[in-house]
């Protein structure tokens, strides 16, 4: 008898609400906001957080933002997550499976690796779609498979996938897509728009006990082994290398940090607060790519190419250019295929 061994691919991304309705959006929220590496506080403060302030009051706001990008097909994030899938899935071959699934709501984490399971696959590849490391994304979707995992009792053998911020096919990835906007927008600024973290979560994945990470000025500028988890490191280790791959001269491009969300400090520099200091340097038009997302989302699409562009007109700006994510790209696609094919030898 032929044994069945198909190999197992889990691509996960963080997840979206059903629908852009304020109850869907609501439920979305309070299962993404509950996750303690999300929102790092005592239980009962983060409960009575969400429950009294962040629930009542972003839960219709984010509807009507989602409302704004809302595809005929569903959430962006999910369109292109999935075709991204179904990519990748047609070059894997009969080999693999591939089921893509999110962190919170659907489709489901649990039920994409059961379902692996029942179809065969004794070995999962698990696929955080997050370039660089953060427990609030990456550490949160390899609890949740250990966790899984935990509960059953053939548990299938389990391959996680390191953070790919400097992956060679990642960085030309974003490259290929950059050079078809410089083409027709001719950008004279670039900003590398990352989403943001509280600076607690940096501080806590410091190796060296707090003694390196937002310690000093260049506490990112290089990867070394205090900072090995530092997202804000790896961020900028990705414009580094994407910035060179384009040859961008110097004062031209700068990184920067979006999506804050409550009082306490989170990364800097803002990224609503970096655009006026552009303006001021006369610059005009301006070209953003956001290489934290390897799918255009409601932080791409509404807090980019909607709010932050108003906001750059307003401050003078000619034009702002959101440069498209990785999407369903087909060069993308290969480059994923090619990591999990590396992955499961
Ligand atoms: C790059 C990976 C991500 C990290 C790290 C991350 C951390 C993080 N996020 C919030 C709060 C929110 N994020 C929201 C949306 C959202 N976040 C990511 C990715 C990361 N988040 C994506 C891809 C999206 C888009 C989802 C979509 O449906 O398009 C939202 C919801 C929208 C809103 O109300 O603004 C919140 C809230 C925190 C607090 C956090 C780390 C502490
Ligand atoms: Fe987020
Ligand atoms: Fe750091």
């Amino acid at each position: 008898m032929k044994l069945n061994n198909r190999i197992g691919v889990l691509l996960v991304n963080v997840g979206t609400p059903d629908s852009p309705e304020t109850p869907d959006v609501r439920r979305y929220l309070k299962e993404f906001l509950s996750d303690p590496r999300v929102i790092d506080i005592p239980a009962l403060a983060r409960f009575l957080l969400l429950r009294l302030i962040i629930l009542p009051f972003r839960s219709s706001k984010s509807s009507h933002a989602y409302k704004t990008v809302w595809l005929p097909e569903g959430s962006p994030l999910m369109y292109h997550s999935s075709n991204l899938a179904k990519n990748v899935s047609q070059l894997l071959g009969e080999n693999y499976l591939v089921e893509f699934c999110m962190r919170y709501q659907n489709p489901s984490l649990e039920k994409a690796i059961h379902k692996l399971v029942e179809n065969g696959a004794h070995k999962i590849i698990v696929f955080p779609l997050f370039p660089q490391y953060s427990s609030a994304a990456t550490g949160t979707v390899f609890e949740k498979v250990g966790k899984i995992a935990n509960s059953m009792w053939n548990v299938p053998q389990l391959i996680y996938m390191p953070p790919f911020y400097n992956n060679p096919g990642f960085i030309e990835s974003f490259s290929i897509i950059y050079k078809d906007i410089m083409r027709e927008f001719k950008p004279d600024f670039t900003l590398f728009s990352y989403h943001g973290l509280p600076e607690r979560h940096i501080v806590k994945s410091d190796l060296s006990d707090g003694r390196h990470c937002l310690q000093k000025e260049s506490c990112c500028n290089e990867i070394c082994n205090e900072n090995f988890y530092c997202y804000r490191a790896q961020c900028y280790d990705t414009t580094r290398s994407i910035a060179n791959k384009m040859q961008l001269k110097k004062d031209t491009f700068v990184t920067s940090f979006q999506s804050r969300l409550g009082r306490s400090p989170w990364i800097k520099p803002y990224t609503d607060l970096v655009l006026p200091d552009i303006a001021k340097k006369g610059f005009k038009r301006i070209a953003v790519m956001c290489p934290a997302f390897v799918a255009d989302c409601l932080e791409t699409l509404e807090e980019i190419q909607i709010r932050a562009k108003e906001q750059w007109l307003s401050l003078g700006g000619e034009d702002l250019k959101l440069v498209p994510s990785l999407n369903s790209n087909p060069y993308w696609s290969e480059v994923v295929a090619n990591m999990i094919k590396q992955a499961s030898k």
